[in-house]
């Protein structure tokens, strides 16, 4: 018989003075039982997370006879949605359309996705610069305030422009192996897409401008789908799964595990989202608050992690076709409400986030500031010609 060699483990001392000498790697299966929590995870104390603040009683905003063409339940339910977004941003449906099924499935198959070995969840790593791909946290992106969770992303426009921009992708990156996970994303994004339209309708309905006027402007989307996986903690006070930010998209459908974890920010206080597997968190990006002109406000919200269960949540982000001028329609914009942003395009702001500035709480703030910059630069310039 051959004894089994048993190999010492490093003390904690040891782990801390490794990864202090070696480029940090996020290998969540070896992280999560860590007790040492390497610096860059570590965010400042005035950043720092309450794991268990108080819930927010949120009314459940029922889509039913909405979807179902019921015009008096229409009226009802974008009053509701008007009201939500002007006092923070953000709603949970119900009654949405989306088939339980579809819900689970991106679920488990973010469970196999996850649960590769690193090494295999590189295939489809996300290159500097770009927002697709998987990302275990941003280790090479961010030196500090890093986020405790992987994320796989993707783009995602509607079938006319490609039917199968989903699967491909997720097929080319990771092999054929994956066609079945890639049809699961392709339908969840389809219905996401399909479900970000009509709630077009009730904001437009809600801020006078008509049912129509936001539902076709972002008809032809280019919008991310990004699947967050937030690994246990051993100090989950110490970190976060994703910082306190608003999202620069424009309308975010967000369905979370029942773990719990998902905190927004209301009238200067956090407050928990408890999890519900029938709703939809909705939530107003800084995009649509630039096309509002400021009528409708950007959610901020931020995701805590904790030392006993792994959570997940599945992210659609609606963006506008890559063309569209964001410019608020002329009813939303007079004496008394001046112009609040600059027109700019998605990928402007795109760019933005991935290449100038962090995502954070005052992202629309900053991108304001830059491309007024960049306009007084450029005239200066075209000055000095
Ligand atoms: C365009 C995007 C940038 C982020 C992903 C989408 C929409 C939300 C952004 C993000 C989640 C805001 C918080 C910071 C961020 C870096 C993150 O923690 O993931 C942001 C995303 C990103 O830039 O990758
Ligand atoms: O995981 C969550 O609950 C929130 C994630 C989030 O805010 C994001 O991906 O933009
Ligand atoms: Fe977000």
């Amino acid at each position: 018989m051959h004894p089994i060699p048993i190999m010492p483990q490093p003390s904690n001392q040891e782990i801390k003075e490794q990864q202090d000498q070696h480029p940090l790697v996020f290998d969540a299966s070896l992280l999560r039982h860590q007790l040492h929590i390497p610096s860059q995870f570590v965010w400042p104390d005035e950043e720092k997370a309450c794991l268990d603040e108080p819930d927010l009683p949120v009314p459940f905003i029922d889509l039913g006879g909405f979807l179902s063409g019921d015009p008096l339940a229409a009226t009802e339910a974008s009053r509701l949605v008007g009201e939500a977004c002007q006092k923070h941003g953000f709603f949970l449906v119900v009654n949405h359309g989306i088939q339980h099924q579809l819900i689970s499935d991106a679920h488990l198959y973010m469970d196999h996705f996850f649960s590769l070995p690193l090494s295999h969840k590189q295939r489809a790593q996300r290159m500097p610069g770009e927002h697709c791909g998987y990302a275990s946290s941003f280790t090479g992106r961010f030196s500090s305030k890093l986020p405790w969770k992987e994320t796989l992303s993707f783009q995602y426009s509607p079938r006319n422009n490609s039917p199968t921009l989903v699967k491909d992708y997720l097929c080319d990156k990771m092999g054929k192996e994956f066609e079945q996970f890639g049809n699961v994303y392709q339908d969840y994004c389809e219905a996401m897409s399909n479900l970000s339209l009509g709630i077009m309708e009730l904001l437009g309905l809600s801020l006078g401008v008509g049912r129509a006027y936001f539902r076709e402007f972002f008809e032809e989307n280019n919008s991310i789908m990004r699947l967050n996986y937030y690994p246990t903690c051993q100090k989950p006070d110490l970190t976060l799964g994703t910082g306190p930010h608003c999202d620069p998209t424009s309308l975010t459908i967000l369905h979370q595990d029942q773990v719990g974890g998902l905190q927004v920010c209301v009238d200067n206080e956090w407050h928990s989202i408890k999890p519900d597997v029938n709703a939809f968190v909705v939530n107003v990006g800084d995009t649509f608050m630039a096309l509002s002109n400021g009528r409708y406000k950007s959610c901020l919200h931020r995701a805590v992690v904790n030392s006993e269960t792994t959570r997940k949540s599945l992210a659609f982000f609606l963006c506008p076709r890559s063309d569209k001028v964001v410019s608020p329609p002329c009813e939303l914009v007079d004496k008394l409400s001046p112009r609040l942003y600059p027109d700019f395009t998605w990928p402007m702001l795109l760019e933005f986030t991935q290449k100038h500035y962090r995502a954070d709480m005052k992202t629309l703030e900053a991108f304001t500031n830059w491309l007024q910059r960049k306009s007084t630069h450029s005239n200066i310039s075209n000055h000095i010609k």
